[in-house]
């Protein structure tokens, strides 16, 4: 599709200025795309709802610009327990406190904290503008004109024509319905009774999530904060409990003495589901985080599926938006972030069935419970190894299957800390936020050509001054240089011993650009370069 020169009043239109939705504005902002982000509510929603994301999700915070302000919130977990219903450990599955992407690999932190945090960064940046109190009521698009986006505030009704609208707009998205987009159920619905709760009383408790398996009561408890817990109860009656039925709920956990400080701050009911939107994409509109996939909470994925939805989908747009790429490029997100997002809803689902004995908890009660966390297959080894897969194949990850290397594609690179004249910096935040090239040897023409083509520095690993771990990553990988996209995903590897990078044919047509990358955009930390070869 082309889309006409007609003009438009913003380049990006956001619905919903939840987390999702702030973090896009800030991610395109960075590259220097302006965004008018449009929510319904004046203010925070002051009550908690996500409470976890994992360390490669925390890359995609410090991209936005928000780390220090979220290390400041954020409390380390030390991962995810099993327990039977007298509270027994079957399975652990520990957490490091430094992962491969340079942060704890489980952290916990407060929504309306999280969301301060972005509102404040928002604020400070001039491409960004947040318009509250506004309910959007249309969105439509004629063949390959501007998207007309119809709002209502106070003052009456509005339209806003943009060149690219992003539906950031919750489970009940106004946006997911207008692209003509329908849920595909992935077999998950429970009702659940969610506590928060804030008490200096002592409660027993590991510094991790701990998950309940038992089919006649399956629960979730997890330390959020100082002074702050969650429970979560899939109770058989659909009543909220009052105190005394809360006393005999968390009574393993906490001595709840008549008058002790025990503050209830939300008892909501929540009904869980496994959904996925059949199309996350209509021409310039899109779908982002609830708006396009609901999760169980059981892996604490709900939110950072959507942050990983909002990195990938930014580089992208702003490439297409300012340098001319070829549509095609923006069709590269439902198709790398949909099978992604169906495999953690699937392992959260997975989790929610050992937790629950599946569909037929009586059954699961008699078979007993101490199989639970080895019950569902794969569960055990997934949730162990990694809750985010590397991307599966497409035409901007390109596995040379066979071939050294291929097993880095579609992955994460790490995130070491390295050093550039004298100074220590996460090496994201001194890749800035172009492509960039890792080399462990000398680059041939053709490997100088490639990273010319997409502007890319290239970095010899071994000058980076980390502690070894990128050149090591490289070797196990059985790769001489990767090639990382704007997200850090490794698109390319030049096999060890290979010379050339092996899936260039398939990705440059759809990165090819008409126009030069705006100045505002930011670049590699200069010092860095000059330990290099350009
Ligand atoms: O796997 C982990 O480290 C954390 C899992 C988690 C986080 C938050 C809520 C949950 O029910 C599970």
């Amino acid at each position: 599709m082309t889309v006409e020169h007609t003009s438009t009043d913003v380049p990006v239109v956001i619905v919903g200025a939840g987390p999702v939705g702030v973090t896009a504005a800030l991610l395109l902002a960075r590259r220097g795309v302006r965004t008018v982000v449009l929510e319904r509510h004046h203010d925070v929603y002051p009550l908690p709802r996500a409470v976890a994301t994992d360390d490669e999700v925390r890359r995609v915070l410090q991209a936005a610009g928000v780390q220090e302000e979220f290390a400041a919130i954020a409390r380390p977990a030390r991962g995810l327990r099993l327990l039977d219903a007298r509270h027994r450990v079957m399975a652990e599955f520990p957490r490091a406190a430094q992962g491969a992407h340079g942060f704890p690999q489980t952290s916990m932190f407060d929504q309306p904290e999280l969301e301060r945090v972005l509102r404040d960064a928002l604020a400070r940046t001039p491409q960004c503008e947040l318009r509250g109190g506004v309910e959007v009521v249309g969105v439509e698009q004629d063949g390959a004109g501007p998207v007309r986006v119809t709002c209502r505030d106070d003052g009456g009704e509005h339209l806003l024509r943009a060149d690219a609208v992003l539906g950031c707009d919750g489970a009940n998205s106004l946006t997911r319905d207008a692209i003509g987009a329908t849920w595909e159920d992935l077999r998950f619905e429970e009702r659940w009774t969610v506590i928060d709760v804030r008490t200096t009383l002592p409660v027993r408790c590991w510094e991790g999530v701990e998950q309940i398996c038992d089919p006649r009561r399956p629960a979730t408890f997890m330390r959020i904060g100082e002074d702050r817990y969650r429970w979560e109860f899939r109770l058989p009656d659909d009543a909220e409990p009052g105190l005394e039925r809360l006393r005999e709920l968390v009574a393993p956990w906490v001595d709840l003495t008549y008058g002790a400080d025990f503050e209830v701050l939300r008892k909501a009911q929540y009904t869980f589901r496994a959904r996925i939107a059949d199309r996350w994409q209509r021409g310039r509109v899109f779908l982002l985080g609830d708006a396009a996939h609901l999760t169980p909470p059981f892996i604490g994925q709900g939110l950072c599926a959507g942050l990983r939805d909002a990195y990938n989908l930014t580089w992208k747009l702003a490439r297409v938006l300012q340098q001319g790429a070829e549509e095609r490029l923006l069709e590269t997100y439902e198709s790398e972030r949909r099978p992604h997002a169906r495999h953690v809803i699937r392992l959260a689902v997975a989790m929610g069935w050992a937790m629950t004995g599946g569909q037929d908890g009586a059954a699961a009660v008699r078979r007993g419970l101490l199989g639970a966390a080895v019950r569902v297959p794969g569960l055990s080894t997934a949730v162990a190894r990694d809750l985010s897969p590397g991307l599966t194949a497409g035409p901007l990850v390109r596995r040379r299957i066979g071939r050294g290397g291929s097993g880095l594609v579609g992955g994460f690179c790490p995130q070491p800390w390295v050093s550039a004249d004298g100074r220590r910096a996460r090496l994201d935040d001194l890749l800035g936020d172009s492509f960039a090239v890792l080399t462990a040897v000398p680059p041939s023409p053709s490997l100088r050509a490639v990273a010319d083509g997409l502007g890319a520095p290239i970095l010899p690993v071994a000058d980076l001054g980390d502690d070894g771990r990128l050149a090591d990553w490289l070797r196990e990988g059985r790769a001489d240089a990767a090639l990382l996209r704007p997200d850090r995903i490794v698109m390319d590897v030049v096999p060890a011993g290979g010379g050339e990078f092996t899936g260039t044919a398939g990705w440059a047509s759809l990165l090819h650009t008409t126009r030069s990358p705006l100045p505002s955009q930011r670049t590699v930390d200069k010092s860095l370069l000059r330990s290099t070869t350009r």
